[in-house]
């Protein structure tokens, strides 16, 4: 799989590690920065990753700012991202089974660094369930371009 990361100060050290075990994994990583940790602004590294997952020039995507939030905010606004900030397993594995995730957001000053890889590992190797989830997100997909009128269509 080809595979985006990026990261702010805040992530920049998880965002390390977290391209080893890619590579480890196998997967093709496109690192986007930041490289350092020096202050940057998260929307920046967010909106990279986003745009290449958006516009199916990778995969999926991974990133790390301080809570996440940021990173969600950010990602969540381009069209076919389906980004989930998750601090635990039970959720990054549940991001995948139902809502078919395509970036993984991960606090870096939320979650310990031992977590943080497993929850990348079971992200990468969880499919999509399908069936009643894919309807749902067809629901969501409709929101974009239609609204919330779901009756109309
Ligand atoms: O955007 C964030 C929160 O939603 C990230 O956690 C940032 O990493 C954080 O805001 C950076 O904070 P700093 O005080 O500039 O290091």
């Amino acid at each position: 799989m080809r595979i985006a990361i990026g990261a702010d100060h805040a992530g920049f050290t998880l965002k390390e590690k977290i391209r080893n075990l890619l590579e480890e994994m196998g997967h093709q990583v496109v690192d986007v920065g930041c490289h350092s940790c020096d202050s940057v602004d998260y929307p920046l590294f967010g909106a990279k990753v986003a745009g290449l997952v958006s516009q199916g020039e990778c995969d999926r995507g991974v990133l790390v700012c301080g809570t996440g939030i940021g990173m969600s905010l950010v990602a969540n606004r381009f069209p076919a991202v389906r980004a989930a900030l998750c601090h635990e397993i039970y959720t990054t594995k549940m991001a995948r089974l139902h809502n078919d995730a395509n970036i993984l957001v991960i606090g870096g000053r939320v979650v310990g660094e031992a977590l943080a890889l497993e929850m990348v590992r079971v992200f990468f190797e969880t499919p999509f369930e399908g069936g009643r989830h894919a309807r749902r997100l067809e629901l969501i997909n409709k929101l974009t371009t239609q609204g919330t009128d779901y009756e109309s269509s």
